[in-house]
């Protein structure tokens, strides 16, 4: 076999199949591979005419297939299937060859790949995909890890195939040594659930409370798309909430069993922000609200439980509140979109990346599931104050918050008022109040733990540690002196 490819894919399932069609498509000669030959065989036979495919039926020969160094992408099945797979590869390969994981890998997984194959000389780029069945073939948004070196082979290959900002910015760049590219992508998707959380919300919240039917509220997140909140997740919604159930004739999400699946990334998001310390509630609210809804037992059990019995708004107030169900759904994204900002940080000086955090904000800005026009203020915010220690600092941000915040609370209070879970909205404005209160209530868990275990406390007016005799003369003595 010559080797004719410049790059190669194994793992022709819905992710990989495309992603092959796409190098193709953009002038790549890409040479294929799956464990099973049949997927190898049925994407020749039917998209074979798009580009230049080689074929292969076995590693060797797939390896054979490649131009040095080597460049192949590993799209299988995260966790021990992609073990497996580099274990085979990596004994075929050279020094300076470079593997590409863009499976949904956990970024510890891949800190350990790419120290074991660095031991080898073969580059390991541990690479964020999003952007769904959809964005592999037309353009995903790519967020690859590994050394620089690594990305001088990898970076024109990947930005020929990455989704184009609107200013025409490829969606794909370097985000940082080792697992900084899954950890991003892990970040992307503990936002995605956050965002997807806080659209259920509001669809709940005009259902419920405003009596909207599902058409109507399609029309209504038409209307948001056109301004803000134009994003790819709000105009998705729009089309799943006008789509009607063949065999019923029900609005399709009337159909849908009302349990949320997860597979796993929002959870290691939130895992990942316990470790770092970083406060991430919105993403966690969203978590624990998949979690809630699949628990169909505790859910039986408490479906008695008496509830407000609120009935929903008069019509004259309907519109009235759906814009502030706009002003909350956008107040609270950009605290939930803040939070990841604040744990790739935070991931990014744990592990000594360097992430450019306006550069994240750049490549999500088209291709993956999170794009929104709204991005691209992120990516100026921070391309101008690298050191912003929040978003919620930015001058612009702050600004419509403040101004978001009346409709914010009127829609968090109504929410209680008719019984409606809002555990996104209502604990985004939460947070809200949390950073910008002058005194926390800290103070007294604090003094509690000092109580109860003599932990300790600070004291607001002078430097050091001190510790009351609360079972004795209760006196203060001073911790950290001799
Ligand atoms: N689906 C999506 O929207 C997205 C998926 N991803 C990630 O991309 C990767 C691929 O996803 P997807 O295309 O959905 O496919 P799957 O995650 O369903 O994985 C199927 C592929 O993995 C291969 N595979 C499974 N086990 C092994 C093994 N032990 N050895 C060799 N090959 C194996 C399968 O080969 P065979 O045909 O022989 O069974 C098949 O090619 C995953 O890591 C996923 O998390 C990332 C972004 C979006
Ligand atoms: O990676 C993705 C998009 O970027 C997947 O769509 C995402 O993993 C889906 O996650 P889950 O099944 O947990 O909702």
């Amino acid at each position: 076999m010559t080797a004719s490819a410049q790059i190669g894919v194994t793992g022709l399932a819905v992710m990989g199949r495309n992603l092959a069609r796409n190098f193709a498509r953009g002038g790549c000669t890409v040479a294929l591979h799956n464990r099973t030959e049949a997927r190898t065989r049925e994407l020749v036979e039917e998209f074979g005419d798009e580009g230049d495919f080689v074929p292969t039926t076995s590693a060797r020969e797939f390896v054979a297939a490649l131009r040095r160094p080597r460049c192949l992408v590993v799209m299988v099945k995260a966790g021990g299937p992609t073990d497996a797979v580099l274990e085979e590869f990596a004994g075929l390969l050279e020094p300076g060859d470079v593997i590409v994981d863009g499976g949904n890998a956990h970024f510890a997984d891949t800190r350990r790949r790419e120290a074991a194959l660095r031991e080898r000389g073969i580059h390991f780029a541990g690479t964020g995909i999003s952007g769904g069945e959809e964005g592999a073939l037309l353009g995903p948004s790519i967020m690859p890890g590994g050394s620089a070196e690594a990305y001088e082979v990898l970076g024109p290959l990947l930005e020929r195939i990455a989704a184009r900002a609107p200013d025409g910015a490829p969606c794909a760049a370097h985000i940082g040594p080792d697992g900084a590219g899954h950890f991003v992508k892990m970040v992307h998707n503990g936002i995605e659930y956050a965002d997807m959380q806080l659209i259920a919300e509001a669809y709940d919240l005009l259902r419920k409370v405003a009596g909207r039917r599902p058409a109507e509220i399609a029309e209504i997140f038409r209307g948001w798309n056109r301004g803000r909140l134009d994003s790819y997740l709000i105009e998705i919604t729009a089309q799943v909430l006008t789509h009607t159930d063949a065999d019923t004739g029900l609005p399709f999400v009337d159909v849908v069993a009302d349990r949320a699946e997860q597979k796993g990334t929002g959870r290691w998001t939130v895992q990942t922000a316990l470790d770092l310390g970083v406060p991430v509630p919105g993403i966690a609210q969203a978590v624990f609200a998949r979690s809630q809804s699949g628990h169909t037992g505790l859910r039986q059990a408490a479906a008695a439980l008496p509830g407000p019995g609120a009935e929903p708004l008069p019509e004259a107030e309907a519109d009235r509140f759906a814009e502030q169900v706009e002003q909350a759904l956008y107040a609270s994204k950009v605290i939930s979109y803040a939070q990841g900002w604040d744990m790739i940080r935070a991931g990014s000086e744990e592990f000594g990346w360097g992430i450019d955090l306006s550069r994240v904000a750049a490549i999500w800005r088209a291709g993956c599931i999170i794009r929104a026009a709204f991005l691209d203020r992120i990516r100026a915010s921070f391309a101008e104050r690298p050191g912003l220690p929040t978003l919620l600092a930015d001058p612009e941000f702050a600004r419509e918050l403040g101004g978001a915040q009346g409709a914010w609370r009127r829609i968090a209070a109504a929410s209680a008022r008719h019984g409606v879970p809002t555990p996104g909205i209502s604990g985004a404005l939460a947070y809200y109040d949390g950073l910008r209160a002058e005194h926390l209530p800290a103070a007294l868990t604090q003094a509690q733990r000092d109580y109860f275990g003599a932990h300790t406390y600070r004291r607001r007016d002078r430097e050091g540690t001190f510790h009351t005799r609360w079972g004795g003369d209760r006196a203060e003595v001073r911790t950290d002196q001799g």
